[in-house]
């Protein structure tokens, strides 16, 4: 039984971490997954390209889609390998587009065609079980699922708003990694005044000028540098750290965009460009 799915990297316009609302949007950046069901009475994991990843996000996500959508004689086992585009704990939802391409995989395997929300909703639930989130990241997961920008509440996986954005894209990804687990929740906790801005003009559509708030006080609160992002405002309509960091994302028109890679390609790291994606994950 074999399944195949693809679902998106996205960045961020609010963090969770301070208050549990958090707001996130789709980015050209796909991750695959392929799963094959069998009777192996085990389910195995691979990463594309690295030997010794953290592969129990995939391997909880197949188990649990398995249960959901696998009935009375279900398969007990199989194998999951995912090849991404979303470089891993950089900021981008790396551990979102994961679960997300590997529960629709699952469900492709098993010839079932499950509700978006409600797959990306079991992705969030492997991510609390195996540990690789705060919040469960329903805001990224919801983003990398459904496409376009969402709001959301990370404590009881709603939805409070959806939109479809069309902005370029501009990302810089240093070369180190930021786990989300690892993040310094309390620091964020000391800026929620912030975050409760950042969310009221999110929930204004203000969208992109939310995602410079939002850079600034958690860029602060996590311990990053702003340069990369005041660099950028005069020629942007917004630019953050995105999630736990590394990564700055900045939106806007092409020209901007230009000016600012320049300088950002004098950065150590990889400065790349991308588009806002409104379509959101697939089976394949
Ligand atoms: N392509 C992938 N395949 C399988 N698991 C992945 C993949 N990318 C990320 N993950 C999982 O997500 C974790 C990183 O999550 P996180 O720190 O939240 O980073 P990000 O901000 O990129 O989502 C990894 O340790 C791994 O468990
Ligand atoms: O683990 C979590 O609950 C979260 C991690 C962060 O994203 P990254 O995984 O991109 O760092 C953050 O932006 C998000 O709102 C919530």
């Amino acid at each position: 039984m074999h399944g195949h799915a693809v679902a998106l990297g996205a960045g961020t316009v609010l963090n969770a971490l301070s208050t549990g609302t958090g707001s996130a949007f789709a980015i050209d950046a796909e991750t695959a997954a392929t799963v094959e069901l069998d009777d192996s009475d085990a389910v195995t994991g691979e990463i594309a390209g690295t030997v010794d990843a953290d592969t129990r996000l995939i391997e909880r996500c197949v188990e649990l889609a398995v249960e959901r959508y696998g009935g009375g004689d279900a398969p007990s086992g199989g194998s999951v390998r995912t090849e991404s585009d979303v470089p891993m704990a950089a900021g981008l939802k790396s551990s979102s587009a994961a679960a997300n391409a590997t529960v629709l995989a699952t469900a492709d395997a098993l010839d079932a065609d499950p509700d978006r929300l409600e797959a990306c909703r079991l992705g969030v639930e492997a991510a609390r079980d195996v540990g690789v989130t705060v919040t469960g990241a329903f805001d990224d997961a919801s983003a990398s699922m459904l496409g376009g920008v969402t709001v959301t509440d990370n404590d009881a996986d709603e939805m409070l708003a959806r939109d479809e954005v069309s902005w370029d894209v501009l990302v810089w990804t240093p070369e180190e990694r930021a786990y989300s687990a690892d993040a310094d929740v309390e620091r964020c906790a000391n800026v929620a005044s912030m975050a409760e801005l950042v969310a009221d003009l999110a929930l204004d559509g203000r969208y992109a000028e939310a995602m410079t708030v939002n850079g600034l006080a958690f860029s602060a609160a996590l311990g990053f540098s702003p340069d990369p992002a005041i660099e950028a405002m005069p020629h942007v309509a917004g630019v953050s750290l995105s999630g736990t960091g590394p990564s700055v994302v900045a939106v806007g028109d092409s020209e901007g965009l230009d000016r600012v890679q320049v300088r950002w390609d004098e950065r150590s790291g990889r400065t790349w460009r991308t588009t806002t994606r409104n379509d959101g994950a697939r089976i394949q």
